[in-house]
């Protein structure tokens, strides 16, 4: 566990009669930085954001977090209709900081500015967009200023300009205030995270830095070669040499190999072409990083 833990889970189990949502999960999120949760669908994220937030009872093991200073934004917020955005935000921070302070038209004006509302302060609420409520939620849980902003998939509906602007703000967010983010955007959380916890079928998968979690996986770039004339005989004298090639079903032309089979590989080319046209490498993504992790655990 960190020792500069803001929030943490110790062993945290949730269950839903049948269902264990989450099993014996431990993790720790630092008083600042963008921490990224990914996971599948049903992995498990939004239970335990909704345990750390208190919005579902443990099952077992133990939640620490602020008493208050927690803000929230699901991927769908939700609004009363006839509240006009400003009207919203000014509702949230009395919500957040106590009704002595109110925000001032400026500062709630600053913070819809930041997710691109400004011109739409005065609109009601009924007549805005997925994409436009799911920066409402946003900017309405910043103007709280919690020490803890959790979100739920905050780029879920939003358009690439959109997309940008709020990986922009959490990476500002970040720099002095925890940040928790799920997402399935794994590029976005790429770009934005510093630190990463990993989920499937309700258990850790991993819990560390963004670098490690890419460094742990690096030994499984992917190799693609294009051997035109004859891939089957390709893989056979590449497992030959021990190593575990195989061609994909939907380009039967290509050999995938792993960077560990890259000696196999050389030793193949000193001795022949064997119809080889192409030697791609694979970058290094979270994307990829995640399946091969995922495939892993299966
Ligand atoms: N209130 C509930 N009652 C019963 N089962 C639930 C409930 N909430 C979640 N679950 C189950 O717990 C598991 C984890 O769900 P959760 O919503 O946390 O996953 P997730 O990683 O957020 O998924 P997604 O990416 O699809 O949003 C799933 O099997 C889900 O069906």
């Amino acid at each position: 566990m960190r020792d500069d833990a803001l929030v943490s889970a110790d062993g945290v189990t949730v269950r839903f009669g049948d269902v264990t949502a989450l099993d014996e999960v431990s993790c720790a999120f630092g008083s600042h930085g963008v921490h990224g949760l990914i996971g599948v669908n049903g992995a498990g994220k939004t239970t335990l954001l909704h345990a750390i937030l208190g919005l579902v009872p443990v099952t077992a093991g133990t939640i620490a977090r602020p008493a208050e200073g927690i803000a929230y934004c699901t991927d769908t917020p939700s609004f009363e209709p006839f509240l006009t955005a400003s009207e919203v935000m000014a509702q949230s921070a009395a919500l957040g900081r106590g009704r002595s302070a109110v925000p001032s038209p400026r500062e709630i004006g600053e913070h819809l500015d930041a997710v691109g509302l400004g011109d739409a302060a005065n609109r009601r609420v009924a007549g805005f967009s997925r994409g436009m409520k799911q920066r409402l939620g946003i900017a309405a849980a910043l103007v709280r200023s919690p020490a803890v902003l959790v979100l739920d998939e905050p780029t879920s509906a939003l358009d690439p300009v959109g997309r940008e602007a709020v990986v922009r703000i959490v990476r500002e967010i970040g720099r002095e205030r925890c940040v928790i983010m799920s997402s399935h955007t794994l590029g976005d959380v790429e770009s934005v995270a510093d630190r990463l916890v990993v989920l499937d079928h309700g258990s850790l998968v991993f819990g560390g830095t963004m670098d490690g979690f890419l460094a742990s996986t690096a030994a499984d770039q992917v190799i693609v070669v294009d051997a035109v004339t004859d891939p089957t005989g390709l893989c056979r004298v590449l497992a030959a040499r021990g190593a575990r090639p195989d061609v994909a079903p939907e380009e039967p032309f290509s050999v995938r190999l792993r960077e560990r089979d890259l000696p196999a590989l050389f030793e193949v080319l000193s001795g022949g072409a064997h119809g080889i046209r192409q030697i791609s490498f694979g970058e290094r993504s979270l994307q990829q990083a995640f399946v091969t992790r995922i495939k892993e655990v299966a």
